[in-house]
This record gives C-alpha cells, sequence and structure tokens, in this order.
C-alpha cells in the first residue's frame, strides 16, 4: 500500500505545464493567464464625475442650503465622451455627466438632485443659465481620481489566475483585447464497465446508468481543461484498446474509471499493465485502488469506478495535480478544523475522507473568534456507491490514518469543496 502523498506525488510528475496561446479575450472565461499584466493605462485614465450635476469649485458652494442656496452661472456643458479640457472659472459651474471628465480648476460635483436649474431649463434666451446649489460640496466630492482604481504600470491581473467575468473586464478596461493564457489539457476520460449503459437505453437487470464521465467532465472543464469522453467501454481488452489508443495522439491525459481492482475483469489494470502503467493500493478510502502511468508516452490516471471513488479520488490528485501544473494559485481546498456532531469511525491505515456538511462558526458567540470553530455531520456513510449523500455535502471530513475513531464533540478537519 502506497500513501496517499506518494500517488499525489506520482500523478503530478506525469503532468507537464501546457503551452502558452494568445487568445481572444471573449475565449479566455475560465482559462489560466500564463504571466503578470501591467495595465497600460490607469483606471479611471483621468479625474472624472460620479453623478450626473455639476462641477464647481466647493469655495464657491460653502454653506450653500435650500434656503441660502449659491447662485452660479452655468457656463459650459460636459458630456461624457467631450476631449478637451475646459476651465472653470472662478464663480461658475459647468454641467457634468456621470464620467465625463473634471474641468481644470473644479474640485467637486453637486449633484442634480442637490440643485435647481432655473434660466438652463427654460432655455431663456436672454437670461444666462444658472444653477441653484442647495447644499455645499467638500474638496473632492463625487469625484473619481485618475489611479484611484489601478495605476498605470501597476500589475492588474496576476499571472495563474483563472479568468473569470471582473478580470476579463479589468483586462478590455486597461485597453488589452487578447492575453496569454495557458492552452487547455485536452483529458479523454475513459469509462469502462461491461454494466454500463446510456439513455434512452432501458435498464435491465444488472445494469446501470453511466455516470463517472459526467462527473469528471463537469469537474474537469471547471479547472479549464478540455473534455473529450468515451463514456462505455466494455470489460474487454482489445476493445478497450482498439477504442483508446487512436486517439492517443490528440491526448495530453488520459483519466479512466473502473476496471482496476482485484476482480476477474479488471479492463484497465490488464490492458495497461506492463506498458508503462503501474497500479497500487492507495491508503485512503474511498479511492483506495488506483494506477498511473503513460500509455504511448500519454499521461494515465486510472481511478476506481465506485462513483464516489472518483470524485474523491479527482479532489485528492487530479485536483491539486493539475491546478499546479496551471500554475493556478490555491491549489490545495481551504481546510478549516471543525467539531463533529456524532461519531465516526475510520479503517486503520487509511486515510478516510467522509463526505460532510460544515456551518461555519457563528463569529458573535466568542470574543476571541479565533477560538471558535464550526461543526461538521457527516452526510451518508462510508459506501462509495453513495452518490445521493454526496451532493448534501459542502466538505470532505478528513480522518488521519491513525485515527480509528473520531467522537462526536471532537476535532477534525475538513475541507471546503466549492
Ligand atoms: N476483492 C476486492 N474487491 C474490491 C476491492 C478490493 O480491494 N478487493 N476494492 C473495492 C473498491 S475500494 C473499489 S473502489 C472498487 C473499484 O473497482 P474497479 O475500479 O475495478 O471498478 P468497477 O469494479 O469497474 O466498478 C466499481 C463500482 O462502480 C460502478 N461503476 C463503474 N463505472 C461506473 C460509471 N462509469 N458510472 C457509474 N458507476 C460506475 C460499478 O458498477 C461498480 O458498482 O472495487 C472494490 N472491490
Ligand atoms: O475505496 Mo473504493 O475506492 O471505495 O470504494
Amino acid at each position: 500500500m502506497i500513501s496517499v502523498e506518494d500517488h499525489l506525488a506520482k500523478v503530478r510528475a506525469l503532468l507537464s505545464r501546457p503551452a502558452g496561446v494568445e487568445l481572444p479575450l471573449a475565449d479566455c472565461a475560465g482559462k489560466v493567464l500564463v504571466a503578470d499584466v501591467q495595465a497600460g493605462v490607469s483606471l479611471p485614465p483621468f479625474d472624472n464625475s460620479a453623478m450626473d450635476g455639476f462641477a464647481v469649485r466647493s469655495v464657491d458652494v460653502v454653506g450653500a442650503s435650500a434656503e441660502k442656496p449659491a447662485v452660479l452661472p452655468v457656463v459650459a456643458d460636459i458630456p461624457a465622451g467631450r476631449t478637451d479640457v475646459p476651465t472653470l472659472l472662478p464663480g461658475t459651474a459647468h454641467r457634468i455627466m456621470t464620467g465625463a471628465a473634471m474641468p481644470s480648476g473644479a474640485d467637486s460635483v453637486v449633484p442634480v438632485e442637490h440643485t435647481e436649474t432655473g434660466a438652463w431649463a427654460d432655455s431663456d434666451q436672454d437670461s444666462e443659465p444658472a444653477v441653484r446649489v442647495l447644499a455645499g460640496a467638500a474638496p473632492g466630492a463625487h469625484v473619481r481620481r485618475t489611479g484611484e482604481d489601478v495605476t498605470s504600470g501597476a500589475v492588474a491581473l496576476s499571472g495563474g489566475t483563472v479568468l473569470g467575468p471582473a478580470h476579463l473586464g479589468l483586462a478590455a478596461a486597461v485597453g488589452l483585447d487578447r492575453l496569454t493564457v495557458h492552452a487547455a489539457p485536452k483529458v479523454l476520460v475513459v469509462s469502462t464497465g461491461s454494466e454500463l449503459v446510456l439513455p434512452p437505453e432501458p435498464l435491465r437487470h444488472g445494469q446501470i446508468y453511466e455516470s463517472n464521465s459526467v462527473m469528471l467532465t463537469a469537474a474537469l472543464r471547471g479547472l479549464g481543461c478540455e473534455v473529450e469522453t468515451v463514456r462505455s467501454v466494455a470489460d474487454d481488452v482489445e476493445t478497450f484498446r482498439a477504442a483508446i489508443e487512436p486517439k492517443l495522439a490528440t491526448t495530453d491525459l488520459v483519466v479512466t474509471s473502473g476496471g482496476v481492482s482485484a476482480g476477474a475483469y479488471e479492463v484497465v489494470k490488464d490492458a495497461l499493465t506492463g506498458i508503462g502503467v503501474e497500479f497500487a493500493k492507495v491508503g485512503m478510502q474511498p479511492g483506495g485502488p488506483q494506477g498511473c502511468g503513460r500509455w504511448n508516452g500519454v499521461p494515465v490516471v486510472t481511478l476506481p469506478g465506485n462513483p464516489v471513488a472518483v470524485l474523491v479520488s479527482f479532489e485528492v490528485f487530479l485536483r491539486p495535480a493539475l491546478r499546479t501544473v496551471l500554475g493556478q494559485q490555491d491549489v490545495q481546498r481551504t481546510k478549516v478544523p471543525a467539531r463533529l456532531t456524532e461519531t465516526l469511525t475510520s479503517p486503520r491505515g487509511k486515510r478516510q475522507y467522509r463526505r460532510g456538511y460544515y456551518t461555519a462558526p457563528d463569529r458573535a458567540d466568542s470574543a476571541d473568534s479565533a477560538l471558535v470553530t464550526g461543526v461538521v455531520g457527516p452526510r451518508g456513510g462510508p459506501g462509495s456507491h453513495l452518490l445521493a449523500a454526496f451532493t448534501q455535502a459542502n466538505c470532505l471530513i478528513v480522518l488521519p490514518e491513525d485515527r480509528t475513531e473520531a467522537p462526536e464533540g471532537s476535532e477534525v478537519e475538513v475541507l471546503l469543496l466549492g
């Protein structure tokens, strides 16, 4: 039996960092940025108004109120997009819209709600447009300063970031239209088992609907992989080889499920033993039977068939290994301590990963919030076929190899999922 860490190290060593590709921003969602990106412009690029209103000098509206308004002639109109720089003379106002550049000489904006306009609105030809300012404005009020968000030359996006909508919006805002991201690893997911059928085929006794490839596809896509699936390969070595071997040339990683334990029809084990893939029992539950290696030079990770074992194996091996080679930050799930709501037992010598529901501590319960731990209760038993219970879980409870019993109320470590 090998340790979880040893198997993880083997899986990690198989994978290499994908090359960088330059893509239009819209195609970068979910991909991983290769290197830091510096902002070519500041954000905002110029001092501008946060409100529709009037740009003024704050000294000209000191003490203004509804009873004692400051009346200022409105001598310019500045819509968003105006590119010249008008100068605001003392004792005057400029009408200004949200996002428009501040005129030089103005240091604050009075929102339109705090003003009354007379002649301007009446468009009386003879009278000068004027604004009655009904409230004072502190220096800087409603002005968005140059570089307040991002300074030109600063790192706007860090290498290793998984690009989401806000990141891509920021890239666009600093004037980029393409980014260099890691090419998505091409992963071939293969489900093996003669019992597997796909809808709309009705189930016959002894058959089940295939589900592992669906889980793995979702999990791998969530890491930014491109996934192809072969959803149901019969437990026959020649059929397996014929289905997969032609695809290896265009694949970066093969992930199989099923056919790796101790039975008479272990198709994955039988097909790949002796040609570069090694099989071992890992000291964990679920997910004990594992294998990894190379097939025609292509990395292969072979997972056991039980659905919960598949997902736990993904969490423990594939997720951290892929996040590492993709240069992603936060390779590990967040670990927190929690008190058990019921007693759990675990086999000696195996690290047990139980599905659990973690409730964070109520910080108000203690003066020293660092001392407060959350609570966790198991969802479902240890059986690795109990997929429905996994859908009720938000964490994995980790019981180490040397811990055979964790009594109710005792502290355990949990890995927060999602
Ligand atoms: N004598 C022993 N028997 C078993 C051992 C052992 O050490 N000695 N280990 C058990 C453990 S733990 C696991 S996990 C399984 C792993 O076996 P395999 O990897 O060979 O997986 P299969 O036998 O093919 O399938 C196991 C189970 O999962 C279902 N399955 C498989 N693929 C899918 C799929 N794509 N979608 C949904 N369900 C799937 C399959 O029908 C089986 O019920 O071995 C134990 N036995
Ligand atoms: O360890 Mo197997 O992986 O549950 O059920």
